[in-house]
């Protein structure tokens, strides 16, 4: 891709989707522009990947066509108020802020401007993310293309309406928090049985990466797949039936909507 994307804010999300583009190859380094605050973030940044960096969100938004905006909801509205007199006529302005909507970013803009509010994941840097993509009515269908494109260059891509966003932070852009509990979890009871530390970690997270590529790839009910691994009167069903007496889904589905709630709360 030959047009300029620039980053405002490259924190955990901003850095892993900047790394996720370069190593897919979809723009190179000379074509990315990122602005942060953080000068040894950027000093990293830059001697790490090449791109061009600036502590100047300005320089950033006088430059780029796709302005990636990857910075804390908290200083939404102050970043775009220092930026927003700078911005290409046609810029395509990509949101990923938790609870930052459309029309939110439209107001804060203050003219007719291109948004696409996108909630995408941290496993963007090792090409495994997960993205879902809302476009307001002025991007044309090639501008979304070319956005579905980039995420999909580190990870899978689904357009939908925006008002799944909040359920989409609690399924897919929170969520690899929750696995990150659940293998470390696992990891500490298998080292409870005397498995080394490393080789525990190693144990859980390929299991969970081999299951989830079972769900994937089989197209089964994971319920289907769940029942494959339990033999009658075996081990499995023990484990299932701890994990259930414990609330296990339950705890998983509350977790899921109170992070929706407050997604949504951040959307007031
Ligand atoms: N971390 C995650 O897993 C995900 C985060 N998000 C969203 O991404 C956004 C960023 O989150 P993180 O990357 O986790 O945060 P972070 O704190 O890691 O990164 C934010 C970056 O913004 C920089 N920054 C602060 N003030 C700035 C300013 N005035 N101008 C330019 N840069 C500035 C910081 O120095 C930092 O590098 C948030 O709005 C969050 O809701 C969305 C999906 C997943
Ligand atoms: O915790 C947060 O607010 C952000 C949104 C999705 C993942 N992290």
């Amino acid at each position: 891709m030959n047009k300029i994307i620039g980053f405002i804010g490259c924190g955990n999300m901003g850095g892993a989707m900047m790394a996720g583009l370069i190593k897919a190859g979809i723009s190179a380094p000379e074509n990315i522009i990122v602005g942060d605050l953080n000068e040894k973030r950027l000093e990293e940044t830059k001697k790490e990947f090449g791109v061009r960096v600036t502590t100047d969100n300005r320089e950033v938004a006088k430059e780029a066509d796709i302005l990636i905006l990857s910075i804390k909801p908290n200083i939404y509205k102050v970043v775009i108020d220092g930026l927003k007199d700078s911005v290409k006529e046609d810029v395509v302005v990509i949101t990923i802020a938790a609870g930052k909507g459309i029309k939110e970013t439209e107001e804060l803009f203050g003219r007719d401007i291109k948004v696409i509010k996108v909630m995408p994941n941290t496993p963007a840097l090792v090409g495994e993310g997960m993205a879902a993509l809302a476009p307001n009515n002025k991007v044309t269908k090639e501008e979304l293309q070319e956005a579905v494109s980039m995420f999909e260059s580190f990870g899978q891509a689904e357009i939908l309406d925006e008002k799944y966003m909040d359920a989409v932070t609690a399924v897919s852009g929170s969520s690899p928090a929750y696995v990150f509990m659940f293998i470390e979890a696992m990891a500490d009871a298998a080292v409870l049985e005397g498995i080394p530390r490393d080789k525990a970690y190693k144990m859980a997270a390929q299991a969970v990466l081999g299951s989830a590529k079972m769900v994937l790839e089989t197209g089964k009910h994971p319920g289907a797949l769940k029942d494959m691994v339990c033999s009658p009167g075996g081990t499995t069903i023990e484990a299932v039936a701890a994990l259930e007496e414990r609330g296990f889904r339950s705890a998983v589905i509350e977790a899921m909507r109170v992070c929706a709630d407050k997604s949504r709360e951040m959307s007031k």
